[in-house]
């Protein structure tokens, strides 16, 4: 476990080049086990989870040659072997569930860890991914330490329509259906900027993949997908979070951005908290007005709020940054988490700081921001973004802080601590009990 000691309170000031999205890299890396020709992948992010999918490869016989300077990857899985009853896939991380199609279209098993749950946001469903396995024609069976998977031949394409738009569950159907015998549709897909990349990277494969970014996909088995080269995009949540950390911090903060289509809904939120969010030239920044505060909606008795839900919503995983704001600026926001039951339970850790934040129920909170703060020990969840909110509020208060049990950070943002000292914060990790 590490901790981050925060000496807060300089207004951070810079430009930041953002790597690549985490959920973008994770099911594209799973992809890769559907070809058996080389690809090469530039702008690999330093990360945990990605390390740990990397060292699956090398133990199944795969060829991982990653070159650290220039973060360009080369994968190549001619020569790989999998046995369910003795390899074992990451646990502790959501895209383990994602390597499971190319391990049934290449070796006809799979296994699925007890631990695929990833961030401890709440209830991480399973059940979806393996109605989405059985229709392509896997039996599941339950063993002591996971589930084994298995299929007779080649997968069979299907029809289906989920309860939800899940990112994971739609990026599982597209897997299975890639190299599928025949036509699949999937109904409610979700279609977040990370899985449009996933998609196409998949075409650029050769996958026939139809309705990128709408809510119907449509795809065309093909008998073998070939080899490739592909670039990674600029990671929305982390233009967001310099973004916001500029912000928070009264400092000027600019970071590259290559897709200010994707970011109406994101400004106008930042918005909601008195911050105007400027794309020009390639690069976005924050601007603010003296302390932030909460703009008061023209509907009378009501409070300003934040709405997370699927894509095009606002992405749940950025809600935390928008508390870590709504604790600052005065004024009371209501943030509403319509996916995770679980996602809001740190309100306590918040109040170390002095904060107000209220617990409505398991999906809503109302900060009331704009109270005086002071430095505190806090400990983080095992939720990558909380981790970064509690860091932004340390960020913007005067004096040393401490948030304990940090390290869910290094599984999505490469260099994060070094990339903030370089925008002039004092921030540094340190190991923890
Ligand atoms: C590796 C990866 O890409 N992880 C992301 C992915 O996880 P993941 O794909 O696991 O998230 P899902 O979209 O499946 O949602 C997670 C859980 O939320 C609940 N649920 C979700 C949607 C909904 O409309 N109703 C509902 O009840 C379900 O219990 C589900 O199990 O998408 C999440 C939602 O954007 C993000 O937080 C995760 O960072
Ligand atoms: C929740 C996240 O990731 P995971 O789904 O891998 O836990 C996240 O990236 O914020």
């Amino acid at each position: 476990m590490s901790n981050l000691i925060v000496h807060g309170g300089t207004p951070l000031a810079g430009r930041i080049v953002p790597s690549a999205n985490k959920n973008a890299v994770l099911p594209i890396l799973c992809a890769t086990l559907l070809t058996r020709e080389p690809v090469r992948l530039h702008g690999v992010p330093d990360i945990t989870d990605v390390k740990k999918i990397l060292e699956v490869f090398r133990s199944l016989g795969s060829s991982v040659e990653m070159d650290a300077k220039t973060r360009v990857l080369d994968l190549h899985h001619r020569d790989t072997c999998f046995d369910a009853a003795r390899d074992r896939l990451p646990e502790e991380m959501r895209s383990s569930i994602m390597l499971v199609p190319g391990l049934l279209a290449r070796f006809c098993s799979a296994r699925i860890e007890d631990d695929v749950t990833g961030c401890t946001l709440g209830v991480r469903e399973i059940d979806p991914h393996v109605e989405v396995f059985q229709r392509f024609g896997a039996s599941v069976e339950r063993q002591p330490d996971g589930l084994v998977l298995a299929v007779p031949a080649r997968l069979r394409a299907n029809d289906h329509w989920t309860d939800y738009a899940s990112v994971t569950t739609t990026e599982n159907f597209v897997l299975c259906a890639a190299l599928a015998q025949g036509r699949s549709t999937l109904m409610n897909a979700a279609s977040e900027p990370h899985v449009q990349e996933f998609c196409a990277f998949l075409k650029m494969l050769g996958a026939q993949i139809e309705g990128l970014g709408t809510s119907r996909l449509t795809i065309h088995g093909v008998e073998r997908l070939g080899g490739g080269e592909f670039t990674f995009a600029e990671d929305f949540h982390e233009i967001v979070t310099f973004l916001a950390l500029g912000a928070i911090t009264g400092g000027r903060v600019e970071v590259k951005n290559s897709t200010p289509e994707q970011f109406p809904l994101i400004d106008r939120t930042f918005a909601k908290f008195g911050v105007q969010i400027v794309h020009e030239n390639g690069w976005s920044r924050a601007e603010t007005q003296g302390p932030l505060k909460v703009k008061e909606p023209f509907t009378r008795n009501i409070l300003q709020k934040v709405e997370a839900a699927p894509w095009p919503y606002l992405p749940v995983d950025l809600l935390p940054i928008f508390v870590a704001l709504g604790i600052k600026a005065e004024g009371s926001v209501m943030f509403w988490n319509k996916i995770y039951d679980g996602a809001m339970g740190w309100t306590s850790e918040l109040s170390k700081f002095g904060g107000h934040a209220f617990l409505s129920d398991p999906h809503r909170m109302v900060t009331f921001g704009g109270k005086p703060l002071h430095p505190a020990e806090v400990e983080s969840p095992y939720i990558i973004r909380v981790a970064i909110a509690l860091l932004m509020v340390a960020a913007s208060i005067s004096g040393k802080s401490v948030i304990r049990n940090a390290t869910p950070i290094r599984r999505a943002h490469p260099q994060f601590v070094e990339n903030i000292c370089s925008l002039g914060a004092r921030i540094e990790w340190v190991d923890g009990e």
